[in-house]
């Protein structure tokens, strides 16, 4: 099944088109990443999919309904975590589900076993500040999938943090989508890391973002940095990269 249908999405900022004609299609259980320099709108596509912002033409659709606002089965995380500092680990990863109205013992069983997913078993207690970067990121990662979303949508997600957590993160998000195979659409301008996650890339070319080409990772899993198979379509990835705007073809 489809999750999300994407037809010919437009978005202007004044005189800048963030993303021109976007069309695609996001299956059930896939890993997609959309890649792209910066200014390909990304990020603005993302948002679109969340429900957070609204395109000025075409369509989304989310397993064959509109989407015109965030709804819970669509779990979002940011580069920037953005916890509450004034809250514990437990209370923001919870904070979904008091606005569910899910009951007090109920949340704290779900908060401790999603803490434990992530590998943030018995941080309930602990403050923002007291975790570094990496465990404020998965604390984010937990945070979406307390509410158990159908699909996560992540926005560079591993952007600000150094590279070898960033390499730790990145395999346990794999370890993470094996077992449990919700779909998935990851933002990045990493291109490693594009093709690590990916069952699809779709690369999106800069002002105005226009989907310039899309890649099938055919590469087995499990996966880790530096598999040979993996270096091959990252070649693939970075000659595209290197064609001048407009001359890229769709595969
Ligand atoms: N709220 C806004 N107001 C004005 N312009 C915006 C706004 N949001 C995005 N843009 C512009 O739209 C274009 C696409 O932005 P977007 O953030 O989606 O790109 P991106 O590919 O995610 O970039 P990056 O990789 O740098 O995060 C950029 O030129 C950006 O300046």
């Amino acid at each position: 099944m489809t999750a999300f249908q994407v037809r010919g999405l437009t978005r202007r900022f004044r005189d800048t088109v963030a993303l021109d004609d976007v069309s695609l299609d996001v299956h059930d259980g896939e890993f997609l990443v959309v890649l792209g320099p910066s200014g390909s709108g990304k990020s603005t596509l993302l948002e679109i999919l969340a429900g957070l912002q609204r395109a000025d033409a075409g369509e989304v659709r989310y397993r064959d309904r509109p989407v015109d606002g965030p709804r819970p089965e669509i779990g979002v995380v940011f580069q920037d975590p953005a916890l509450y500092p004034w809250r514990t680990v437990g209370r923001n990863v919870g904070i979904g589900l008091e606005l569910d109205g899910v009951p007090a013992a109920d949340r704290r069983r779900r908060v401790a076993a999603q803490l434990a997913v992530v590998g943030l078993a018995g941080q309930d207690e602990r403050y923002p500040h007291q975790l570094s970067g990496g465990m404020r990121q998965r604390a984010g990662l937990a945070r979406a999938l307390v509410r158990d979303p159908s699909v996560l949508l992540m926005d560079e997600p591993y952007g600000a943090v150094d590279h070898i957590t960033r390499v730790r993160l990145q395999q346990d998000l794999l370890e993470l989508w094996s077992r449990r195979r919700t779909t998935v659409v990851f933002v990045t301008h990493d291109v490693g890391e594009a093709v690590l996650l990916a069952d699809r890339v779709v690369l999106l070319s800069a002002r105005p973002g226009r989907v310039a080409r899309e890649f099938s990772i055919d590469a087995p899993r499990p996966r880790a940095r530096g598999d040979k198979a993996l270096l091959a379509y990252e070649s693939e990835v970075y000659a595209a990269l290197r064609e001048p705007a407009g001359t890229h073809s769709r595969q």
